[in-house]
């Protein structure tokens, strides 16, 4: 057994002698618990106290992170190293944010900050340019922007546009998004073709469902304006594939290969985004995810958020055995980041191989799921509280909102996002439930019956993050943390983080089942997928 393995056996020995452990035993024996199982950075604080975590096991943890090597692939990570073994590529998000004045961030004996620097200041001009309207398309002014993109080109620019609406004061931005014809139908009936612009974002300038909506888009400007392609923009990697679309190179932003899609908002994929809140809170947005770099890279493991986070993720699913996690944003305008965390999350651990391609030894990631309090409490909350399965909750909060007027809406808000960690952990017993029963005036077996409906078994474990206010600095950090995060969770596990070859399969059949739709002969397909193609050919 490696080092490793015998961290990861303590632990699940450590997680077997807590037996009936309460997590306010915890609070019970160490009175400066609170404080000492919380990380601040920058402005933030995650407590992760409301968590079974007791000392022995957080030592472990940290143990655990040294062991695998976070910090020294940590520092591979920042300076260029390809590890993403398996597509032989660095892994540099973290360069699109490099603040001014960074070290040389070198890949094939090229500083790969200039260009970044460039590209970014490309953006900054077009942006300035469509939001003054010096750049001006069949009806003068832009004043709609359709991005379209799917997954990294998507949900990262649209989970960061809805959460930063209060400092939107460009054009409208909209996200098309879905092959489903009803998505870019609902969308482009609201809009203007005269005034449209429209930004294509696809990494490789070849999936299918970006590259159906852009020519539907296209079909959309022709029939409405002189010249289609004065309408478009794109963001790229395949800088010949936009030529060939016919969109001119001063309004195609490249990146390099060595940013994910599901990591890659911070640059020309921000785009959309950037015309929509301008290129100064989009600089506060990239100094979020920088100060965030900075924490990770240099705060000591026991005091580092990302690591942080991460271990208290392995603890619950790999060690407890919890097959979910909820992410709880206690804020409406977070409302899309959930979907933006499965796919960082689940797409980057989602693997049963580790990075030599034999088995993993421990369950990959879990699944991630929510959607903002309080609207969750009145939906899945039940389950989180009673249900046999135990949810690790992560909530999301904000000390303050942007509508000052409506400060005593923000109160109950938050009062509800602290109440609901509290009730998880605490619960009610049957003593309790039985009191109220008896104060209801129920007595004997009823009282009883009614009593076990009503207890909480509590001792359910969760985090909380509070912002001070979401802001796009804070954004940054947001995003940033649970990067790091995946990373941090990924090197443990010793996944590859950065490719997604479980997508593929479903792409290549996709299009062998297209012919089964249109009645064309397809063999090699099974009899269900064969008369389901049937059914729908024929209805
Ligand atoms: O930006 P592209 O190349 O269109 O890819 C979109 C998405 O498709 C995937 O490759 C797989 O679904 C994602 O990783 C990526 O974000």
């Amino acid at each position: 057994m490696t080092g490793v393995d015998h961290i990861w056996s303590d632990l699940k020995a450590r997680r077997a002698t807590q037996g009936a452990l309460r997590i306010e035993d915890l609070f019970a024996a160490d009175p400066s618990r609170a404080e000492a199982f919380s990380t601040t950075a920058d402005g933030t604080l995650l407590d992760w106290s409301k968590t079974a975590i007791d000392a022995p096991a957080r030592d472990l943890l940290l143990a655990l992170a040294e062991a695998a090597g976070v910090p020294a692939r940590r520092e591979q990570m920042f300076t260029g190293a390809p590890i993403n073994e398996t597509e032989g590529r660095a892994v540099l998000h973290t360069a699109l944010r490099a603040p001014e004045g960074a070290a040389p961030v070198m890949v094939d004996g090229h500083d790969v900050l200039p260009d970044v620097r460039r590209t970014l200041a490309r953006m900054r001009k077009f942006a300035n340019a469509v939001r003054g309207s010096d750049f001006t398309v069949t009806g003068g002014p832009v004043r709609d922007v359709v991005n379209i993109g799917i997954g990294g080109s998507d949900l990262g620019p649209a989970m960061a546009a809805r959460a930063l609406s209060p400092y939107a004061d460009g054009p409208r931005v909209h996200f098309v998004s879905n092959v489903d014809g009803a998505d870019i139908a609902d969308t482009l009936a609201r809009l203007d073709p005269a005034t449209t612009l429209v930004v294509v974002s696809s990494k490789t300038f070849t999936t299918i469902e970006t590259m159906t909506n852009a020519a539907t888009a296209r079909a959309w400007l022709a029939a409405a304006v002189p010249d289609p392609a004065a309408h478009f923009a794109a963001v790229s990697t395949a800088e010949d594939k936009t030529a060939d679309f016919g969109i001119p190179p001063d309004r195609v932003f490249g990146f390099a290969d060595w940013v994910g899609g599901r990591y890659s908002m911070w640059g020309p994929i921000g785009l959309s985004l950037m015309l929509a809140i301008g290129p100064d809170d989009f600089d506060q947005l990239l100094a979020g995810g920088a100060a965030m770099d900075t924490h990770f890279r240099t705060a000591p493991l026991a005091q580092n958020m990302p690591v942080i986070l991460a271990l208290v993720g392995l603890w619950h699913h790999q060690v407890c055995g919890y097959p979910t996690r909820a992410v709880l944003p206690y804020d409406q305008r977070l409302g899309r980041l959930p979907a933006y965390l499965q796919q960082l999350e689940m797409e980057s651990n989602g693997k049963s191989v580790a990075m030599d391609g034999t088995p993993l030894a421990l369950p990959s990631g879990p699944v991630v799921w929510g959607e903002p309090g309080t609207n969750g409490q009145h939906a899945f909350y039940q389950l989180i509280h009673q249900g046999t399965q135990i949810v690790p909750a992560e909530f999301i909060l904000p000390a303050r909102g942007h509508e000052a007027a409506l400060d005593h809406h923000h109160l109950l808000l938050a009062a509800n996002c602290l109440a609901q960690s509290e009730a998880l952990m605490r619960g009610r017993s049957l003593d309790e439930a039985r009191a109220l029963m008896a104060a209801r005036g129920l007595t004997g077996a009823e009282l009883e019956r009614q009593a076990r409906h009503r207890v909480f078994p509590g001792n359910r474990p969760s985090t909380t993050m509070l912002i001070e206010r979401l802001t796009p600095f804070a954004l940054g950090q947001i995003v940033a943390l649970y990067e790091h995060r995946v990373f941090v969770e990924g090197v443990i596990l010793g996944i590859n983080s950065f490719d997604q070859w479980g997508v593929e399969l479903g792409k290549q059949l996709a299009l062998q089942v297209a012919p089964l739709l249109e009645g064309q002969p397809a063999p090699g397909h099974d009899p269900s997928t064969v008369r389901l193609a049937a059914w729908v050919r024929d209805a």
